[in-house]
């Protein structure tokens, strides 16, 4: 029998939150009780059908089956455990009548209520994507409900298109799955994989019945570690997909692998042809951040199309049609040996980019023509299975448009900047190491003057509607730079007025002046460029405006120390002073694709270098350089880590290398993770470091004792990330877990995040039980050691 062919051309998602952000504003409404349910679900249809016009007006095929049916209100993991119907037990009172989860109940599991905290939220791969972390224990229910997916494919065939439903994988949704609280010790959700594939199977069959050709399944999993061990024949991925395949009355299939390699990397292509022999009938490979499949791998493919994904998603810039292009037909020339068909895609769902590039009115002259967002990716992709069917000519006109874009982009004056290069040509060893932490430790205490346990916050104090509206109002031009700026230092004499109040050790200034922590620095450095409109969902109804790095990066001008230096100006308490480190800076920015990350992360070090040397200039003592996304650029693949760990801590080391002995040198990284890359946070070479902890209850004290980490160290003490102000004594009993495996010496007090997104009534409350937790703790360690701590 032969198989039937996946379209040529196809994506693998769409963005969802709508070229002006109409889903948030939707979502945002109802959850304010403002609409009702059925008007989010019109505003949501509506703009569905306003991206799928999108899509056919760009070349898509309404009709077989190439528009990608991945529609989620708020996250597509949510989706499958409703699909799923697998309430984690805390939940279970939300149950429809037939135990689904319906749309209510589904904004419950993401956001919580009163009584309940929400499904944990975790970054999706290597992406500042969030998704909600499904709940998995021995009994949590497992039962199919096709229902949104059948009506939301009725809904838009209705309409004339036929879509392409959409689901995260069996594999990948139990792997991406924790062990609900109450599982066996040990519980492994991945033990619940046969009923997951006996309820796909089911839903695979009602889609059938509801007309649909194809069903797109998400793998992603399979190209981490964990995943490529299951992807090896006689392993579970077979077994799941020759059960799917079996299942009666399907769509076909399509199998999706975004973010790397699927399977063994040094086989590339076994895993697709694994499956397309179990019964798939279109399997995809990522041939940006993944390995093109060879046909010695491939094997056979049994008649089953291969999705090429040659179009990045991850990023914003043009492609590159022509190299594209020789690399689909060498491609073309393994898959047809291989008995099988190639089409083209895009390397993961252009989830990750923003939707179009005309909705930009203010970038710089030079750079649209560089750019392609959701829309220019979907023409390219058109392109690109036009010229590998019909030949160069047959798309003449984009290849010559692509090449003279790329050309003048390599040419450009701000893409080389031959200064930038020189000086990261020269540097040595020296420049990224300070002298030993002994040495600067008794500079620094001798410089400070600092209590033991130290209280300090980690840098940004509430972001008020005052705050927002005042920013608002500057860019707008309805109040000069002068009224700006009086505001600003205003608010900034406020808050150094509050911590001295409070009775913190060490002040901020509270970062009043950042719309955001990235972007603030981008705005400040040459070789960024910010978009007016370049939103991407990070989650639920969030959207980020990454800015882009299009060039060699150097710092013009001091920024922070005019801030910085004016807040210490009214204290005499030691004074810290807030910068985000490079690693940082890059993950949360559409980065270059002419140079390796490296020496983007080098060139942005050397930026915040001469920032550092300022402020210290400026009589600063201690600077804090944020670093809360190492941990999330971190490889899939152990085999790549150890890599990246060398470059990213030495970028932070050579950001900070520059200090004198006697200006402290902060960290701050936020997520708990901490033991899995404690080297190389103990690389960094911080003098202080504070990091999240509040939540797992100063778990991280272990692993850091057991480590044998030997300088300043802050873990949370408050949870800054629900308004709930936590009492003197149970900052106290933290401070206690803290002590029972920290010397004193080493420990400081601290929130465990940033204050912007609190308000100021519980963020002094928090802080006032904060600083008196820490007076009383200071008093205890007297009386029972003595003031030798
Ligand atoms: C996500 S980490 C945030 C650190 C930053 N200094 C702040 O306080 O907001
Ligand atoms: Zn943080």
């Amino acid at each position: 029998m032969t198989k039937p062919t996946f379209p040529a051309a196809s994506i693998l998602g769409y963005p969802r939150i709508g070229p002006n952000r109409e889903l948030k504003k939707a979502l945002e409404a109802h959850w304010a009780n403002r609409t009702d349910e059925a008007t989010l679900h019109a505003a949501a249809r509506e703009l569905q059908q306003a991206n799928l016009a999108k899509l056919t007006t760009l070349g898509l095929g309404a009709t077989d089956a190439s528009l990608p049916g991945d529609f989620a209100y708020y996250d597509q993991v949510l989706d499958a455990t409703v699909a799923l119907s697998s309430l984690p037990t805390r939940f279970a009172d939300l149950a429809d009548a037939d135990g689904t989860i319906n749309t209510a109940a589904s904004f419950v599991l993401a956001r919580g209520d009163e009584s309940r905290a929400p499904l944990e939220m975790t970054k999706w791969f290597d992406t500042n994507y969030h998704y909600l972390v499904p709940e998995i224990g021995e009994n949590t229910p497992i039962a199919a409900n096709a229902k949104p997916l059948v009506e939301s494919f009725k809904a838009h065939a209705a309409n004339g298109n036929t879509i392409r439903p959409t689901l995260v994988g069996p594999i990948t949704y139990l792997l991406l799955a924790k062990a609900e609280d109450g599982a066996a010790a040990g519980f492994d959700p991945l033990t619940r994989i046969d009923e997951v594939v006996a309820a796909y199977a089911r839903i695979l069959t009602e889609l059938a019945a509801a007309g649909a050709p194809w069903v797109q399944i998400d793998e992603p999993a399979l190209v981490t570690d964990r995943g490529a061990e299951l992807a090896v024949p006689g392993a579970l991925a077979e077994s799941v997909y020759t059960r799917l395949a079996a299942a009666t009355e399907r769509p076909a299939l399509f199998v999706t692998f975004g973010y790397g390699t699927a399977g063994d990397v040094t086989r590339p292509g076994a895993a697709q042809g694994l499956l397309a022999r179990a019964g798939v009938e279109a399997v995809h490979a990522d041939l940006v951040r993944g390995l093109a499949p060879k046909a010695e791998f491939l094997d056979d493919l049994a008649g089953s199309t291969l999705v090429a994904g040659i179009v990045d998603s991850r990023n914003i810039w043009r492609n590159n049609l022509a190299a594209s292009l020789n690399v689909l037909k060498s491609l073309r020339t393994e898959v047809q040996t291989s008995n099988g068909i190639l089409a083209v895609g895009t390397a993961t769902s252009l989830q990750h980019v923003p939707h179009d590039v005309a909705l930009e009115n203010n970038l710089p002259a030079h750079l649209p023509a560089w750019l392609a967002f959701a829309n220019q990716k979907v023409a390219e992709v058109i392109t690109l299975a036009k010229g590998l069917a019909q030949g160069e000519s047959a798309i003449a006109a984009e290849l010559s448009a692509a090449e003279s874009a790329i050309n003048h982009r390599a040419a450009f004056a701000g893409t080389t900047v031959a200064a930038v290069r020189e000086r990261l040509a020269a540097l040595t060893d020296a420049d990224f190491s300070r002298s030993d932490a002994a040495t600067r430790e008794a500079a620094q205490e001798a410089a400070l003057n600092l209590p033991v346990l130290p209280t300090t916050t980690i840098g940004s104090f509430p972001q008020t509607g005052e705050v927002r509206t005042a920013r608002a109002a500057h860019r707008n031009g309805s109040i000069d730079d002068a009224a700006y700026e009086g505001f600003l230092k205003a608010e900034i004499a406020r808050v150094v007025e509050l911590q001295e109040r409070l009775g913190l050790d060490v002040l901020v200034h509270g970062e009043a002046e950042r719309n955001d922590m990235v972007q603030y620095f981008a705005e400040n450095f040459d070789g960024f460029s910010e978009t007016a409109n370049g939103w991407v969902q990070s989650y639920g109804s969030r959207a980020t405006r990454p800015s882009i790095l299009w060039g060699d990066v150097s710092r013009p001008v001091a920024f922070t120390v005019p801030w910085i230096s004016y807040a210490a100006s009214l204290t005499n308490k030691p004074f810290k002073g807030m910068l985000t480190g490079p690693v940082t800076i890059l993950a949360w920015s559409f980065i270059r694709d002419d140079e390796p990350l490296s020496v983007s992360a080098n060139q942005v070090a050397l930026a915040l270098r001469d920032e550092i040397a300022d402020l210290q200039d400026a009589g600063i003592g201690i600077i804090q350089v944020d670093e809360p996304a190492l941990r999330e650029l971190l490889p899939l693949r152990k085999a790549d880590q150890a890599a990246y760990l060398k470059w990213s801590v030495d970028s932070f080391r050579l950001s900070t290398a520059g200090a004198v002995d006697a200006t402290q040198i902060h960290t701050h990284l936020c997520y708990s993770e901490f033991g899995e890359i404690i080297d190389a946070i103990d690389a960094l070479d911080a003098d202080v470091t504070s990091i999240e902890a509040a939540r797992s209850r100063m778990e991280v004290t272990a692993d850091l004792t057991e480590f044998g980490y030997s300088r300043g160290i802050g873990p949370g003490v408050y949870d800054i990330h629900s308004p709930r102000v936590p009492s003197t004594e149970e900052v106290a009993e933290l401070i206690e877990i803290a002590l029972a495996s920290l010397p004193a010496k080493q420990l400081w007090i601290n929130p465990d995040c940033g204050l912007k997104t609190r308000g100021y009534a519980e963020t002094e409350a928090s802080l006032a039980n904060l600083v008196e937790a820490a007076i009383a703790a200071r008093a205890t360690i007297g009386a029972n050691t003595g003031a030798n701590v």
